[in-house]
């Protein structure tokens, strides 16, 4: 029987208060984060991480002091492996890019498993040089270190999945049918990103609004008031707009409720049930917008990992290789840019 190992990839988060600041150094350590060279990267890592942690430690107290992200992940990771049983034998793996399991750990389980094809799934629908390249580049350096070398089909993006997309547009459906009085305007907040970033060519952007379209499409609501937006910003660079205060305020002056889908975001954690739940709705409240409502993320519903299933379905009939959901190569030599993008 074919032996399948499937590495589920996200950010990872502290599991408790003193991670916070180890886990704070590996995300700003990153060269995909922060571009510059050693030891300049690690010293600034350094300042930044130490200066970052009072403030993320706070945002992880109103969480019990950590993240949810990875028991959210293995809900996933579960789900995922029972709707893949026909496939023979399969078993799912996560690799999170700066808290455990982190990559090093997960690519030695994977090669004690010893599979005979591995398919690597970031749990980021949309493409970025941030997420996605940085945990495909460490995972190929840790791969190639033990020598795992089974062959490796890799989902690069799926910013259009049909399942996603539905999973996406039912849950704010449902999200606006709690609003009672007023038409409301419904906000896609993604995580930012630095705009020189997206200058440089990454694809994330433009995947968002992609998503963003689908689902208004998906949702099939008359006349619909919406508008993409971007939340999280941190550091002293300019980031894509228009961020999520903006648009909150924005919303405060048109005397319009809020419903606010959290596109990017495939699970809970610190940015939608802090950021979103508590600092938006609080800042809501004050710029007086009369409702507010968070849509939850698609986490384990039936709709979304069948869309994970089905990307997994569809790269393993594909060579090895990277693949986006329309079918189109990656480039896997820089996996920066995203073919889809260009056609
Ligand atoms: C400083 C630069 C950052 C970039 C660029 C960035 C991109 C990026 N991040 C996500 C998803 C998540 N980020 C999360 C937390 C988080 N992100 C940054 C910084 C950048 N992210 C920081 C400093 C933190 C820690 C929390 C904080 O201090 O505010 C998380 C949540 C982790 C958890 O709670 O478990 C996710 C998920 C995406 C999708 C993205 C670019 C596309
Ligand atoms: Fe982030
Ligand atoms: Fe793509």
């Amino acid at each position: 029987m074919t032996k399948t190992a499937i590495v589920l990839f996200n950010l990872g988060g502290p599991d408790r208060p003193d991670s916070v600041r180890p886990f704070l150094f590996n995300l700003f350590n990153d060269p995909a984060i922060i571009g510059l060279p050693n030891p300049l990267r690690y010293l600034v890592a350094k300042l930044i991480s130490g200066r970052r942690a009072p403030v993320a430690a706070e945002i992880y107290q109103h969480l019990g002091g950590g993240s949810p992200l990875l028991p959210n992940t293995v809900a996933q990771a579960d789900a995922l492996t029972d709707a893949l049983s026909d496939l023979g034998e399969v078993k799912s793996f996560i690799a999170m890019r700066y808290w455990h399991p982190m990559t090093e750990e997960t690519v030695r389980a994977v090669l004690d498993y010893a599979p005979d094809q591995v398919v690597l799934l970031p749990l980021y629908p949309q493409f970025s040089t941030t997420t996605t390249a940085s945990s495909l580049k460490k995972w190929r350096e840790e791969a190639t270190k033990v020598g795992l070398s089974a062959p490796t089909h890799i989902v690069g993006c799926y910013p259009r999945a049909d399942g996603y997309i539905r999973s996406v547009a039912q849950l704010t459906k449902a999200a606006m049918a709690q609003i009672t009085a007023g038409k409301p305007r419904i906000l896609f907040s993604a995580h930012g990103l630095p705009k020189k970033v997206v200058e440089k060519g990454d694809p994330y952007q433009w995947q968002v609004e992609q998503s963003a379209a689908r689902v208004v499409a998906a949702m099939d609501v008359p006349d619909l008031d919406w508008v993409v937006c971007y939340q999280s910003r941190v550091g002293p660079l300019e980031w894509i707009g228009p961020s999520t205060d903006q648009e909150i305020r924005r919303a405060g002056q048109d005397g319009v409720p809020l419903v606010v889908c959290p596109i990017a975001f495939v699970s809970e954690h610190s940015e939608t049930l802090v950021e979103i739940e508590l600092e938006y709705r609080h800042l809501a409240e004050e710029s007086g917008v009369p409702a507010f409502i968070r849509v939850p993320t698609p986490g384990d519903d039936p709709l979304f990992i069948e869309s994970l299933a089905k990307s997994v379905r569809d790269v393993l009939a594909r060579p090895a290789g990277i693949w986006s959901d329309e079918g189109n190569k990656l480039c896997p030599a820089q996996f920066g840019r995203c073919m889809c993008q260009a056609g």
